[in-house]
């Protein structure tokens, strides 16, 4: 398996991670992505303990496993990046990302701000796009109307965003950073930055 410490990235579409508080809007825009442009996205499916949100489907939305499997893993070495986030684990796998790649598509991690860091320090070379909140009181209004939270772990979450607000200033740690206030427009410059890396697939599948 692919050391991504270590070794270049394979040639192809750069991947893509989305960041920001959770409540910021990622999954949403993610997903209007990856169906207005069929095929040339491909999601690469986390590890995690939490458990599975109504709706939600293994080996889809995250690969729900245990902390002794996932400490397991970790310990072998299947993880390029792993972090524990309001009382659970997540994690990307190599198996996750590479199994993307191998089909020339843009992979879109979906990761917290320690995974970012941890990123940084691979080859894997994505384009750091950061979604924000438009203010702390609309992030908490998303997360309760969301009703996928207890006030254990929304308080948990609403901490976090606001280190990761402050955070994500930091000059150079995102290529972009994008508040989600009204989602048209939050959708369109998402657009907007990945647009060279579309037509490079897009063409690409043409040929
Ligand atoms: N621009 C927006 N205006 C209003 N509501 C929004 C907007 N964007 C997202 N939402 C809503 O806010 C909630 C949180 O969005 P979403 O689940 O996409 O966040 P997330 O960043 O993926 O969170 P998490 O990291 O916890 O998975 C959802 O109910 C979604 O429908
Ligand atoms: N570092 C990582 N963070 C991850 C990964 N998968 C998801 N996440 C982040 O966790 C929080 C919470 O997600 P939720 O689905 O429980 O709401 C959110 O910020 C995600 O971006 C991962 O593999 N590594």
């Amino acid at each position: 398996m692919r050391d991504y410490t270590k070794q270049k990235a394979m040639a192809g579409p750069r991947p893509v991670v989305l960041s920001g508080p959770s409540g910021a809007g990622k999954s949403t825009l993610l997903k209007r992505l990856m169906k207005e442009y069929e095929g040339v996205f491909g999601f690469s499916v986390s590890h995690t303990t939490r458990d599975p949100r109504p709706g939600e489907e293994n080996g889809k939305d995250y690969h729900y496993v245990s902390r002794e499997v996932m400490q397991e893993g970790i310990a072998n070495g299947e993880f390029i990046e792993n972090a524990e986030f309001s009382g659970n684990m997540y994690g990307t796998s190599k198996a996750s990302v590479e199994d993307v790649q191998a089909k020339n598509l843009i992979c879109i991690l979906d990761i917290d701000m320690q995974g970012v860091k941890n990123i940084k320090k691979t080859d894997l070379n994505p384009i750091y796009v950061s979604i924000q909140p438009p203010s702390m009181d609309i992030l908490e209004k998303r997360l309760r109307d969301r009703q996928t939270e207890s006030d254990e772990s929304l308080q948990k979450r609403l901490d976090a965003a606001r280190t990761d607000m402050e955070l994500s200033k930091e000059p150079g740690l995102f290529d972009v950073v994008i508040i989600n206030d009204d989602l048209e427009e939050a959708y369109g410059k998402l657009k907007d930055v990945l647009i060279d890396e579309i037509t490079k697939v897009q063409e690409a599948n043409k040929s």
